[in-house]
């Protein structure tokens, strides 16, 4: 509740809503308190007093009756019918957006297609028929005012309710026994509590506006009581002559909705947990670069070359250093693999290189990413563009999130294909059909019409890297690719893949947890830790002689089959915030060979530049790990 509070004091225009609508509601409050003239006392001899008179601060009306004490009495009244009549339609209109969205079929249908009737009608004739059927009055006008919103309130709620319906965590409370009622109790509602609220927020201006309105018109309250439509009705003759009577009640409501707006406009943001990490806020089309030291030269003259490369995340007043001074080279027809924890940096390591990092929050703020000698890194858009799929391709891991529903997985593909190569569509698809071929989706001809839903998860991460082959691209960039795959198609999509380096010289950085597939598939590896490499080198010799005691303990945690049983050793711990990194190794928490030296200064990656490099002063040998 705090954090939330936190938020909305964030936004000045928020709070100063918040400010204004907390002292109208104080004085609403306080109104019977406060030593105010009768506002009902008419006095003809003091007709149309200008403000600042003697007795009357803010003047009196067309029966001498005081204006301040009207308004008072008038902003009480409309307030309080404005919030009860917002409550009302709220809670109907979420009550019967709920049974519609979670019970669907037939009650979704006759209950959804009432609420399409009422809202076929303009709202103000809908209240105005209602308020003529009941008879004019505030009650009746807070009734009219609620029934023509209860339609917005029920159709945003069952929009809601229906994705949430259907939601594992629903089908689970199902599973165990609950009942409906229950399970709308305690799954559904508290799901679908912030979306009333921001609706809440956002409509009560409009419901106070809505009152007012049929006020104006004689509707709703009735003389002699004041609110505040009904004092600018009462106003609207002597609007040229006396505009006083007319500005008072006019600047109340414009001050209320003003304020009641940008409340609830800081209360839809605080409560949205995507705004609040700046997700709805548009990403720029490449990374943001922000780099103060010189930029270095790339160490060698590899395909790729990525030198001390450095990305964070700002978010608000915390610093997330995601990558932390990353050095990598990848070759033409050589495979380099990246393993560590989850959260060590690998995925933004790999998106940093063509600027795929979300800005905001992402910020590269130092190093370099040489493509064939040019830096990648701060590159313009359009040479970003030009190399992005063409020579340098990702797969990604989700393959759900990185293919339109919308549309076929040929109609994709041959989008692929046609984004860097013009090629007549006809065309096009032959080489579609060839692609996923090459990535063994049985009856190709046919799957290629299928959407993305129609195929199973290993299917559509095949897809992926079908795509991701389009162009013949230089570099493959591949996120844990084979992670949703079974066994067999996972052997057969890492042998095309090494098929295609050999043949192509296809260059491949892989990233993965699986130490099975290093060993399989790449020639060199880098171990990830907290943002950094504590360990790279050729993959056999870390493999059979790890030196960092991380790559040694994420090494152990692998069950290997046909060894016998062995006790798996997990490693004790949590890997460090990046927001928060410890002096020196960031690993030295959960080291088994830690040293007071470890934690006092930086620590380099050291070795022979063709050898295991490895960033730890006190790392494994053979006669080390033999007395551990
Ligand atoms: N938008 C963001 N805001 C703040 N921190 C972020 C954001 N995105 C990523 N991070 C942080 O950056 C760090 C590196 O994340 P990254 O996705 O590269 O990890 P990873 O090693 O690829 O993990 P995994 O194996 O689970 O994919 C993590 O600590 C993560 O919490």
């Amino acid at each position: 509740m705090s954090g939330f509070f936190r938020l909305l004091a964030r936004n000045r225009l928020a709070l100063a809503g918040l400010i204004v609508m907390g002292l109208v509601v104080l004085l609403a409050l306080l109104t019977p308190l406060l030593p105010l003239a009768d506002p009902d006392v008419t006095n003809t001899a003091n007709r149309f007093k200008p403000p600042l008179s003697e007795g009357a601060l803010l003047g009196t009306d067309h029966l001498g009756r005081d204006l301040l004490s009207r308004l008072m009495w008038g902003t009480r009244l409309s307030l309080a019918v404005g919030f009860a009549a917002a409550v009302i339609a709220a809670t109907l209109g979420a009550a019967i957006g709920i049974i519609a969205g979670f019970y669907g079929g037939r009650t979704d249908n006759v209950i959804m297609r009432g609420v399409d009737m009422l809202m076929a009608f303009p709202y103000i004739l809908l209240a105005l028929a209602i308020v003529a059927a009941l008879g004019p009055g505030l009650m009746n006008a807070l009734i009219a005012v609620a029934a023509v919103n209860i339609p917005f309130f029920a159709r945003n709620i069952r929009g809601i309710t229906v994705g949430i319906a259907h939601k594992e965590f629903v089908d689970a409370a199902r599973l165990s026994g609950m009942t409906d009622a229950r399970i709308i109790a305690t799954e559904v509602l508290p799901n679908v509590v912030p979306v009333i609220v921001i609706a809440m927020s956002t409509t009560v201006g409009w419901m106070i506006l809505e009152t007012a309105g049929l006020s104006f018109l004689g509707l709703g309250s009735q003389p002699p009581q004041a609110d505040l439509g009904s004092m600018l009705g009462e106003a609207r003759s002597a609007l040229i002559t006396n505009p006083h009577t007319s500005v008072v009640p006019g600047v109340m409501i414009l001050i209320i909705v003003m304020a009641i707006n940008l409340l609830g406009d800081g209360v839809r943001d605080a409560l949205d947990p995507r705004l609040k990490s700046g997700a709805l806020s548009r990403p720029m089309p490449t990374t943001l670069v922000d780099r103060s030291a010189p930029v270095p030269k790339p160490s060698d003259d590899g395909l790729l070359s990525i030198t001390a490369l450095e990305t964070q995340f700002r978010v608000k007043d915390r610093v997330y250093r995601a990558v932390g001074g990353v050095d990598l080279h990848v070759e033409p027809g050589e495979c380099l693999g990246i393993i560590g924890e989850s959260g060590s940096g690998k995925s933004v390591t790999a998106l940093s290189i063509m600027g795929l990092v979300a800005s905001p929050p992402g910020v590269i703020t130092g190093g370099a990413a040489y493509y064939r000698g040019d830096d990648l890194i701060g590159a313009p858009y359009e040479v970003l563009r030009s190399l992005r799929g063409r020579h340098v391709a990702y797969i990604f891991q989700d393959p759900l999130a990185t293919l339109h529903p919308l549309y076929t997985v040929g109609d994709q593909l041959i989008e692929a294909v046609r984004a860097h190569h013009p090629t007549p569509r006809a065309e096009a698809r032959v080489r579609a059909i060839s692609l996923l071929k090459s990535v063994r989706i049985p009856n190709a001809e046919q799957r290629i019409d299928s959407y993305p839903h129609e195929m199973s998860g290993g299917m559509r991460q095949r897809v992926g890297i079908a795509m991701a082959l389009a162009n013949d691209p230089d570099i493959i960039i591949a996120d844990e690719p084979t992670t949703a795959l079974d066994v067999t198609v996972q052997a057969q999509i890492l042998s095309l893949l090494n098929d295609l380096r050999r043949e192509r010289g296809l260059a491949i950085i892989f990233i993965t947890h699986d130490f099975g597939v290093v060993a399989q598939l790449c020639d060199r590896v880098a171990v990830m830790y907290a943002g950094r490499i504590v360990e790279g080198g050729p993959t056999d010799t870390i493999l059979n002689a790890p030196a960092h005691p991380y790559t040694s303990r994420l090494m152990a945690c692998v069950p290997e089959l046909g060894q016998g049983r062995r006790v798996l050793a997990a490693i004790p711990g949590l890997p460090p915030a990046v927001d928060n990194l410890p002096t020196g190794c960031a690993f030295a928490d959960r080291c088994h060979k830690v040293q007071p030296a470890c934690r006092t200064a930086d620590i380099p990656l050291s070795g022979p530049s063709d050898g295991n490099r490895v960033r730890c002063i006190f790392p494994m040998t053979a006669s080390s790990e033999a007395s551990a």
